[in-house]
């Protein structure tokens, strides 16, 4: 829904079959307002085009009931505690000035008018607070800055530019309120910011409309805010929060009221002068301005342009976010992330999660290293310089925006022309890079404006995935927890495999710049690995909330066979931690939009056309594989890392049994060398059978899953497992070892019910999968009706992010409230 782009419309929200009894128009600025009194509902109605836009938001919130309306009189009047009900207004009914009954309806709606027409004027001088504080912002932008504005100016760039008169975040965290006093940032506070971060998302707009914005930004604000604290949160109002800016910017996640800490950095450090702080935070450059320059110029940080942000000529009126009051600013740290970097799993959560998150109404970024030079990044044009085992290197940040989140590239020479190989290089390369990678990661709410805003570090949360990104938990508290800063910040640590832990020898420790005290979260001790030095055990330890693949193996995880040296800790640890199945891309991982179905015979298809469209990417893909096209014939397939962990040997012995059968077989994998040539030797001793693919192809691995009948996956353990979920979504039957979250994705085929997914076997054993896989072929032939039933209940599940992505929230909102 859109507002008009002219002059705003007077006509009141619609609400339903009532008729106004009285109405009398009123304005704020140039913005004609009426006041509308209904005495059958004894309901008071403020409308303008801008107020329709408040009252829908409002009205979805409480089920779309009139109640919404009444909820906005409420606050415009700020006698809510007084009525029945916070949510109704009973105006006709209440004396609005003393709070007492009133036998006249007539006078009760006269005292309400003239309490909103109190309200509206309010408004017009906050109005014009604004635009002279615009004028002198514009003003101070015209003007040669000299460095001690330049800094000021840079440590606004949180937007968060305090109205003259206005409260503005001290460095004492409290927020100044509008007659000068202080409010603490206390309970009774944060329940007002979680309000104030709950207010709906509206689209950026031409500047020409930025009164009317403010307009809007004011309403949402003062609507959003508790009752009893209207006037309190009309105090706390920011200038950030009625400047217009990009839609993603204006999220409720980015109102935050809380500080950021880096202003706060030098007084903090000097209190705790005796704790640990790293040369590369002690200097001042490190957290200085947010501008530096660029070969020798000074550079503005770059503004990204949204690309719907210029095309919108009006307001787009938005839904509150699904999220609600639990709006977050959410930054995911990850060694890769699809489409820029995959080499598994991760990358393809580390791109899909977040724009779930986005959906959901949180302002999302993902942090990556910038492996090669990727089209259609921006140079923000700010470099950094942070230490790292005794170098001191430069980072520069690159950044893009897409579906709503924020991608930000960690620059360095030691990632470039790494895309082939991110885990590779010596164990003292890759702990450099990881290290590296984090320190400059955990300051990127800090020093990287996104679409011209910097995150901050309030109501802020990184979720670290792996070992790789581990070291974030632990720096975020020892350089700047421990020291007073980032303390609203809070770390998520995601398990997606334990298998690899950044172990090394305990050495490794002064390698990571860390306080000697810190020493014991890394020190382990296993009978294989003896004393050690161990990044994942730190981790686990040091993040506020810890999440893993699965509920599967979130239980396998605390097994000595599941835990991998890290039982005790994940034991200790059960207390913060979380299963939450994975989910898909359901763009990316769709026969319906797939992208690699569109060309070489290939074809899209759902539900509806899966009868006609799969046989024909089966077709497709035995003839791109040089494979005889045979309907008829059962095609299977693997797609996997060839590793322990995957079970590809597992299949290898069964293959003799396979080979004996009608069926053919494809097996796309790369990785250890020995298990790569025996796919190569498969190929060559059943050519008119088997395919083994050695190489790591998207475009394959989309058209394999699509093609074949049956998917395998005898993985030893599987801490989630995406290929068996994407099988699913294309009416492709998963045969797989019950384990992790296969076992919690696969529901076995139950033959009286009709229900269930594939096949499962509980051992990772040849004989196990030999007697799943018999099984299913028998169904394939024979029972036809049972296989298009087990395709249509895999394909008709709800496989996407979305459902994940509020179980992730719950978590997030666990973080922020924990200390
Ligand atoms: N040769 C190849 N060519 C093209 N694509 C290939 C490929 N080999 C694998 N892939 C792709 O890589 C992804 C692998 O996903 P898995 O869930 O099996 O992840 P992995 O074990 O890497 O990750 C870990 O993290 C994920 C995410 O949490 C968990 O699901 C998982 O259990 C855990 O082991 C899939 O998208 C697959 O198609």
């Amino acid at each position: 829904m859109r507002a008009s782009s002219g002059s705003p419309s007077i006509s009141g929200p619609s609400l339903g079959f009532l008729l106004p009894l009285r109405r009398e128009m009123v304005s704020v600025g140039s913005l004609p307002f009426t006041i509308e009194a209904y005495t059958e509902t004894s309901m008071i109605v403020l409308s303008n085009t801008y107020h329709r836009t408040v009252s829908s938001s409002l009205k979805q919130q409480n089920q779309r009931s009139a109640e919404g309306v009444g909820f906005l009189v409420d606050k415009m009047v700020g006698r809510s505690g007084k009525w029945p009900t916070p949510l109704r207004a009973r105006a006709a009914t209440s004396d609005l000035n003393s709070g007492q009954r009133s036998d006249d309806p007539d006078e009760a709606i006269q005292a309400t008018i003239e309490k909103s027409k109190k309200v509206l004027a309010m408004q017009q001088q906050l109005l014009e607070q604004i635009a002279e504080r615009r004028k002198l912002v514009s003003s101070i932008k015209g003007t040669s800055l000299d460095s001690k504005e330049e800094q000021n100016s840079n440590e606004q760039m949180d937007g968060s530019f305090p109205i003259p008169g206005f409260p503005s975040c001290n460095d004492e965290g409290t927020v100044d309120s509008l007659n000068g006093s202080s409010l603490p940032v206390s309970n009774d506070n944060l329940d007002v910011r979680k309000q104030l971060d709950a207010v709906p998302t509206f689209s950026s707009r031409p500047s020409d409309k930025n009164d009317e914005k403010q307009v809007v930004d004011l309403k949402k604000i003062i609507s959003s805010a508790g009752p009893k604290d209207q006037l309190k949160s009309i105090s706390k109002i920011k200038y950030s929060d009625v400047l217009p800016d990009r839609k993603d910017q204006l999220k409720g996640s980015s109102k935050k009221i809380l500080p950021d800490s880096k202003h706060q950095l030098k007084g903090s450090s000097k209190k705790k002068s005796s704790d640990f702080v790293p040369a590369f935070l002690a200097s001042k450059s490190s957290y200085s301005a947010v501008k530096e320059e660029k070969n020798g110029q000074p550079s503005e940080p770059t503004l990204k342009v949204d690309s719907d942000a210029a095309e919108s000529e009006s307001v787009d009126v938005k839904p509150s976010p699904l999220a609600g009051v639990n709006v977050m600013n959410v930054i995911i740290v990850a060694a890769e992330c699809a489409p820029w970097s995959k080499t598994g799993g991760l990358g393809d959560v580390a791109g899909s999660l977040p724009k779930a998150l986005a959906r959901r109404g949180h302002r999302v970024m993902v942090i990556v290293p910038r492996y090669a030079n990727y089209a259609g990044l921006q140079d923000t044009g700010v470099r950094k310089r942070y230490k790292v085992d005794g170098q001191d290197l430069e980072v520069a940040f690159f950044q893009t925006y897409v579906d709503g989140v924020d991608f930000v590239f960690i620059d360095n020479n030691m990632f470039h022309h790494r895309e082939q190989n991110i885990y590779g290089g010596d164990h003292q390369d890759i702990l450099k890079r990881m290290t590296f990678f984090c320190k400059a990661a955990v300051e990127v709410p800090w020093h990287v404006p996104c679409g011209g805003v910097c995150y901050g570090d309030g109501n802020l949360v990184f979720v670290a995935n792996d070992w790789h990104t581990a070291m974030l938990p632990v720096y975020l508290k020892a350089y700047y927890r421990d020291n007073g800063l980032m303390i609203f910040t809070r770390s998520i640590l995601v398990i997606h495999n334990i298998a690899h832990q950044g172990r090394g020898p305990v050495d490794d420790f002064h390698r990571v710049d860390l306080p000697e005290h810190y020493m014991d979260l890394f020190k382990m001790y296993d009978p294989v690995g003896g004393e050690h030095f161990n990044i994942f055990a730190a981790g686990l330890k040091a993040a506020d909330r810890v999440v893993t693949v699965s509920h599967g193996y979130a239980w396998e995880l605390k097994t000595i066979e599941g835990g991998w040296g890290l039982h005790g800790i994940i034991n200790e640890i059960d207390w913060k931690m979380t299963g939450i199945v994975n989910g898909i891309d359901s763009k990316e991982w769709s026969p319906q939009y797939d992208i690699h179905l569109t060309s070489d015979g290939y074809t899209n298809y759902s539900i509806e056309t899966l009868q006609t469209g799969k046989p024909q990417c089966k077709a497709a893909l035995q003839k791109e594989l040089g494979l005889p096209v045979r309907e008829d014939v059962p095609l299977i397939g693997f797609i996997g890392r060839l590793d322990h962990q995957k079970g590809v040997d597992i299949i290898a012995e069964a293959i003799p049994w396979m080979v004996g059968q009608d069926v053919q077989l494809v097996l796309l994998g790369t990785g250890r060398q020995d298990l790569e040539q025996m796919l190569r030797d498969f190929e060559n001793q059943h050519r008119d059978k088997v395919r083994g693919w050695v190489g790591f192809s998207v475009k394959m691995a989309h058209r394999i899953t699509a093609g074949i009948d049956i998917l395998l996956m005898p993985s030893r353990f599987e801490p989630c497992g995406l290929n068996q979920l994407y099988a699913m979504n294309y009416g492709t039957i998963p045969v797989v070892h019950s384990v992790g979250g296969l076992r919690d994705t696969v529901i076995p085929f139950d033959p009286f019910n009709e229900s269930g997914f594939g096949w499962t076997f509980d051992s990772a054993e040849a004989n196990k999968l030999v007697h799943a896989l018999g099984n299913c072929l028998l169904t394939y032939r024979q029972y036809k009706k049972s296989w298009e039933g087990l395709q249509r209940r895999g394909m008709t599940q709800d496989l996407s992010w979305d459902h994940a992505a509020e179980r992730y929230e719950e978590v997030l909102v666990a973080a922020k409230y924990q200390w």
